[in-house]
């Protein structure tokens, strides 16, 4: 599916600096703190055998029975701790990336609705799952986990799989260009709503949707060119389209122009009506 004639993105805030990842010091501000705990929890849990005791209690889509549009509204309740660019609760950022997708790009109203809903998968912090599994940038375990990780130089130290040598060689448990589908990530809210989405029959987005979804938090590959060597002439084509949506989803995160939700519901309602109608199983 190839997108229509985009128009060149103008609101992007060139003045602010996103995504400033800065090095501990004794005096560091609170929200930098929380960030940094937030990786470290995560990279010193997210294991192979971490990632499959997940997929034990989330594949099982027995935590909710709700619509999307539910879902989505209870992200009013989640504030991201690895996120040093948004102090808000995560429904703005869900109608600010959607609303700025829909003004580049018109007529691809799909692509609005995985602007709004991409982050939903974050209800599982609602649901007993920790922040550090739940949010943030994702990775490939299973195999060496790479430079390009945030925080990488400081925080893998206590992984259990550093220490195995399968798990901490280049292409670990997987074989040269295998394609990221077969690559097992470590588990947060991208995997779980493709996953919801995919058990969901009724849903009708197209293929696009889908890989968006499951790997726009993948920052050391789709930013900062890490794990190729897992890639497939598929995922290679889809990195331009997870790379266009990267730019909304970052450049339009603003905690002080909050869009009016009610304003918005309506067109987003039906959008849903549209692609993932009924309830669905988280
Ligand atoms: O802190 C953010 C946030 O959690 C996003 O939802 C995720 O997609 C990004 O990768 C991460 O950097
Ligand atoms: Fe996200
Ligand atoms: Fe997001």
């Amino acid at each position: 599916m190839s997108l229509s004639n985009p128009i060149p993105l103008t609101d992007v805030d060139t003045e602010k600096k996103f995504r400033n990842f800065v090095e501990i010091t004794d005096k560091i501000d609170p929200i930098a703190a929380r960030v940094y705990n937030t990786y470290l929890s995560m990279h010193t849990h997210q294991c192979v055998d971490y990632v499959k005791q997940r997929y034990d209690v989330w594949l099982k889509f027995n935590h909710a029975q709700m619509s999307v549009y539910d879902a989505l509204e209870q992200l009013s309740t989640i504030v991201d701790e690895s996120d040093p660019d948004v102090d808000v609760p995560n429904v703005y950022h869900a109608f600010q990336t959607a609303e700025s997708i829909r003004k580049q790009y018109p007529n691809d109203d799909w692509f609005h609705l995985v602007g709004l809903i991409h982050d939903v998968g974050k209800i599982m912090a609602l649901y007993g799952e920790p922040q550090w599994s739940t949010v943030g940038d994702t990775f490939p375990v299973g195999c060496r986990f790479s430079d390009e990780i945030v925080y990488s130089s400081t925080t893998f130290k206590d992984n259990p799989d550093i220490k195995k040598p399968l798990y901490s060689s280049q292409y670990g448990i997987y074989t040269p260009n295998c394609g990221l589908e077969n690559v097992m990530m470590s588990w947060g809210h991208d995997e779980y709503l493709y996953r919801v989405l995919k058990n969901h029959q009724q849903c009708t987005l197209p293929d696009e949707a889908f890989y968006i979804i499951r790997y726009h938090s993948f920052y050391p590959w789709h930013t900062n060119g890490a794990y190729m060597y897992l890639c497939n002439e598929k995922d290679l084509q889809m990195l331009k389209l997870v790379q266009k949506f990267q730019k909304f989803d970052l450049y339009t995160k603003d905690d002080e122009a909050l869009p009016d939700l009610d304003e918005l519901k309506g067109y987003y309602q039906n959008l849903i009506k549209k692609y993932i109608p009924g309830v669905l199983s988280w």
